[in-house]
Parts: C-alpha cells; structure tokens; sequence
C-alpha cells in the first residue's frame, strides 16, 4: 500500500478516536454543567418555593398562635363553664374569624371534647359549638394524637368531613403552664396550596413537601398526599421514602433530611440549607433539592428531570461545531500532508523511475519545501550529474567509434584510405554518379618493379617509397578528391567530378611527379605505371575497377613508367 491511502486510513482513525474522545469529553463536561446547574436550580427552586409556602402560612400560624396564647381563651378554657367568659371567648374568636384568611377558626377543648368552629359563611353564628370530640371515634383522633405528642405547633392535611372539604390544619396547643387546655387554630384549602405552590407548570420540576417523618403533605396529585397522618402509624404512611426505587436512595433521603434538621440554615444571609441528591422513581433519575422548614417542621423536596429541563441535545451545536472543526482540521491535515509531503514524494519516485530506464530529458519536479524541497533538489542535481555524464559518454564512444572507423579505413604506412575505405567512397559516388549523371575519375598506380627496391634496398626502404608515394599523392590531389593504398604498391586516385582532360592531366602529373620527386639510395629513381579511367553513370564498381586495372596492365606491358587513360572502351597513350 502506498503512503497515500495509509495516511487516508490514519487520518480516518484518527477522526473516529477523537470523535470518540471528545463525545466521552463532551458527554462528561455536559453532564457535569447540567449536575452543577441543576443543583443550583434545586437550590433556587426549592428556596423559591419554600418562600411561596411560607409567606401565606406564616401569617395564619402566627395569628393561630395568638389565638391560643390569647388571655381570653386560657382563661374561658380553664372554666369553660362559665358562660361570661365563653361569651368573651367566642367574641375572642370571632375577631380572629375575621382575621384569617380561610375567614374560618376552631378551638377544641381538652376536658370536654367542645369543638368550636365557625366559617367564612358566618354559618354557626350562635351555634359555634358545633359537636364534642369523642376520644374512641378515628375522625377525631388527630385531636388528641397532638395533644399526646405534645408538640406546641403541627401542619395537618385532612379531610372536613362535615364540610367535604380537605384543609391544611395549623393546629396549636392552648397551654397553662405544662398544662394543655386544648387546641386552636385555622384552616386552609388545600385545593389552592397545591394549585399555586406544588403544581409547577414548568415541565420536568415537581415539588411536594413532607413532614418531620416523611409523610408527604403537598403534592401535586392528591392521591399521593398522606391525609391524618398523625393518626397512621409507621408503616401506613405515605412517605416519600416510598416513592423512591432503591434502598440506597432512601438512605440517603433519610441522611439528608436528619442532616437538614440538625443544621437547617447556611448563613444568616443566604436562608435555608439545600442539599441536593439524585435519586430514582419509577426507573427516571431526578436530581431531589431537599430544605427544612423549622417554621413548620416540614421539609421541600424539589425533583428536577434534568433530561427534560436541560436536555444534553441542548448541547448539540456544540457537538457539531466541534465535529466541523474537527473534520475541518483533518481534512487540511491532509492537505497540507498530500502538498507538502506526499505529492513532491510522488513526483520523486515518477521522475527516479524514468531516470532508472534511461529517459534522461529534463524533469519537470515540484518545488517542496523543507526536507521535501532539499530532498528534491538533491535529486535534481544527481539527475543533471547523470545525465551530463551520460552525454559526455555518448559523446566519447561516438569520438572513440569514429576513431576506429577512421581506423579500420586508414592505411597506417602512408596515412591515405585503405581498400575498404576507397571501396565505400567508391560506392558513395557511383550512386551520385548515377544521381547527378556525371562522369568521375580512377587513376590506378603501381610502383614499378618494387619488389626489387625491397630485394636491395631493404624493406624499410621499401616502406620509405611507398609512404613517398603516399604524400605525392596527397598534395597532388584536389580535397575533394580521394587517394588509397588499395594493396602492396598499388595505389587508387579518385577524381570527382571528372572530364577525361582533368584525368589525363591529373595522372600524367602523378607520373612525372613520381619520376622527378622521389629518390632512392644510390643512383636509383622511382616510377610507377598508371592506368586510368573515366566512369559512367550506372557502371558498377567491378567494371569501373577492371577498366581502370586493363589501362595499367596495357601501361605494364608497354614497358612501365607510363600512362594509360581509357575513354568508356578506348584506352589512349
Ligand atoms: N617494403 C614493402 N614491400 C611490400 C609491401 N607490400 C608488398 N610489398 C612487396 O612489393 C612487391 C610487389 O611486387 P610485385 O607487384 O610482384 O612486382 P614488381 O616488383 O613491382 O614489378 P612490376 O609490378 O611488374 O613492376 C612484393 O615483393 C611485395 O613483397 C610493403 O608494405 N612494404
């Protein structure tokens, strides 16, 4: 696999590991906002909430209060046959009527079970004294369930029976001293207090509220309400441990709640301690805000759905801004990698494999940068090396070929052509004789009686005169004539262009110059014999050579140093 597809692969694993690591990241940092904003909406919730229950309450238990501490009522329920202080006492009574805000009081007394009460309708006006409380009947056993508690102030849910109305009770103990007269107080409509406090419209926030056992007072659905539930015993209570799924959740409801009332407040300046805690109903994870309230000896426990309040898709477009990016990132990753690196290399391994087959024309390489671009550059530079001296070889071995050839077509005695090397001048201009249609020359000259030179004079006399004969030669010639050794002490002249004068001329001067030039050790000259000829176009090489060799044989015959020119068939003296 090339590099290209492996960096594809390792950048596509690399997308899909930091994807993974961010959507972990993501989901933990998500989580973590929402839990700690969630418990500061629990905090602000519950505190908000505790605040609208408190503020109605608040003013009807102090006014309850009064009404049970109130010097008219003690003393008319420590004679409460009297019937001067009833009157004042129902006046009493009366006057608070008219101060509560359900407009409704009662006031029951211990020793005989009266049961006072009057109504916003001012119902039983004459006839406050409205039944006596039986201690053995359960519609009246939360009377004398909280004067047996002995507790000074108690919330009760219950139903009224006789108005077919369910009330939130603010009961109060009348005292004298350690002695309990009897209990006093208010009620209010429950209907409202769960229409304005527990029944939030904000989805995914409910809020109920439990007393000191965790029996739940306001909720929401009424069902859920735990009604007279100073009459149940433990066990029959509808508490809010109930509504919790685990046993540990319990625990720790439990843990908070003992917690809270132990230390219910924070600081002077930042109201009721809430302590927060995730818990599970019906399968659902909610986070609980738990307060107390000492006011009433109740606790506020607020249960936020978090996947409903702050849905973590809420943090989708951060999710997807991070994937853009990321992506973004990688693909210019690539780029840049694909521009820098991967391509420049690609080009290198193209231009090295023409280099390797021997395609030697100039690269077209891109430029790089960094190691990429010396890398490239020192290639660039051994390529040029390589191809310089690849031409200065070919330009050697064409010298050095040239040279052989000119070799092998040299005689080295007297530095003129060789047979073989007159023979392809030969053939060269009978093809152009033939071409252009013109005549040429071939004047053939043997050294008279050479061998006895060699036999007297020695061999290297005999070379001396032939390589004299060779430079005769030369300089009689035209350049653009041709002179050859074609073997022994035979040597071919040829002439072209060439008209039968030039030819006659030309050899005679051969001849004469033999005669006259060349010299030998003791009294002895030199001579030589020629034959020559002319030729025609389309004569081939074995006529024009057997003509030129007959005019010699004629010149040998007629007693040598001489000349003979042959016409086509003519041979003229
Ligand atoms: N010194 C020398 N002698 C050579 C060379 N090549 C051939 N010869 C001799 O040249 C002589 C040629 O003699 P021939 O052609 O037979 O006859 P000639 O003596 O020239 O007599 P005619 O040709 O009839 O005049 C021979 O003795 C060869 O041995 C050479 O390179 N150097």
């Amino acid at each position: 696999m090339t590099l290209k597809p492996r960096f594809l692969l390792l950048t596509a694993a690399l997308i899909l590991v930091a994807s993974a690591a961010a959507w972990l990241a993501f989901e933990r940092i998500a989580a973590g906002i929402i839990e700690q904003w969630g418990v500061r909406l629990a905090e602000t919730q519950v505190r908000y909430d505790t605040a609208r229950l408190l503020q109605p309450l608040d003013r009807e238990i102090a006014l309850s209060r009064q009404l049970a501490d109130s010097q008219v009522i003690r003393r008319w329920a420590l004679n409460p046959t009297d019937k001067e202080l009833e009157t004042e006492a129902l006046a009493e009574m009366e006057s608070f009527r008219r101060n509560f805000q359900d407009r409704s009081y009662f006031v029951a007394l211990l020793d005989s079970g009266a049961y006072y009460h009057n109504n916003a309708a001012d119902e039983f006006s004459g006839q406050q004294l409205r039944y006596y409380l039986k201690p053995d009947k359960p519609a009246d056993s939360w009377f004398y369930q909280i004067v047996a508690q002995g507790r000074d102030f108690h919330l009760n849910v219950n139903p009224d029976e006789e108005l077919k109305v369910t009330k939130l009770w603010i009961d109060v103990l009348i005292r004298d001293g350690d002695r309990i007269l009897g209990v006093a107080g208010t009620g209010l409509e429950l209907d409202r207090f769960i229409r304005d406090i527990v029944r939030v419209k904000q989805p995914g926030i409910t809020t109920l509220f439990a007393d000191h056992n965790g029996a739940i007072q306001l909720y929401r659905d009424p069902r859920y309400i735990d009604f007279a539930s100073i009459v149940k015993r433990e066990g029959e209570k509808n508490t809010v441990f109930r509504m919790v799924d685990t046993e540990a959740d319990r625990q720790h409801l439990q843990q908070a709640m003992l917690e809270l009332a132990r230390a219910p407040a924070v600081a002077a300046d930042e109201g009721s301690r809430v302590i927060s805690r995730f818990v599970k109903v019906e399968g659902r994870e909610y986070l609980a805000g738990i307060a107390y309230l000492p006011e009433i000896d109740w606790y506020e426990i607020t249960l936020l759905d978090l996947d409903v309040l702050m849905p973590v898709k809420s943090f989708a477009s951060v999710l997807v801004i991070f994937a853009i990016t990321l992506l973004a990132a990688l693909a210019l990753f690539n780029l840049v990698l694909n521009r820098l690196v991967l391509d420049p290399v690609s080009a290198l391994e193209t231009a090295m494999l023409r280099v390797r087959d021997g395609d030697l024309t100039p690269l077209e390489l891109p430029r790089g940068k960094g190691e990429i671009g010396r890398l490239i550059g020192h290639f660039s530079n051994m390529a040029e090396a390589v191809r310089s001296h690849t031409r200065e070889l070919e330009h050697r071995v064409a010298e050095r070929t040239e040279a052989l050839h000119r070799l092998a077509s040299i005689d080295p005695l007297t530095g003129l052509h060789n047979r073989r090397g007159l023979n392809e001048r030969l053939e060269a201009e009978i093809s152009r004789a033939l071409r252009e249609q013109h005549t040429f020359g071939l004047i053939w000259i043997d050294i008279d009686l050479f061998k006895e030179i060699n036999d007297y004079l020695g061999h290297a006399m005999g070379d001396e005169a032939l390589a004299a004969v060779g430079r005769l030669l030369t300089a009689s010639i035209r350049p653009y004539d041709c002179a050859a050794r074609w073997g022994g002490d035979e040597f071919l002249v040829l002439l072209s262009p060439c008209d039968l004068d030039t030819l006659s001329s030309l050899s005679e001067r051969i001849r004469s110059g033999v005669e006259r030039s060349i010299e030998l050790p003791g009294d002895n000259g030199l001579t030589v014999s020629i034959g020559a000829c002319l030729a025609y176009p389309g004569d081939s090489l074995e006529t024009i050579l057997h003509r030129a060799d007959q005019a010699l044989y004629k010149a040998k015959a007629e007693g040598r140093n001489r000349l003979c020119v042959s016409g086509q068939h003519a041979v003229i003296n």
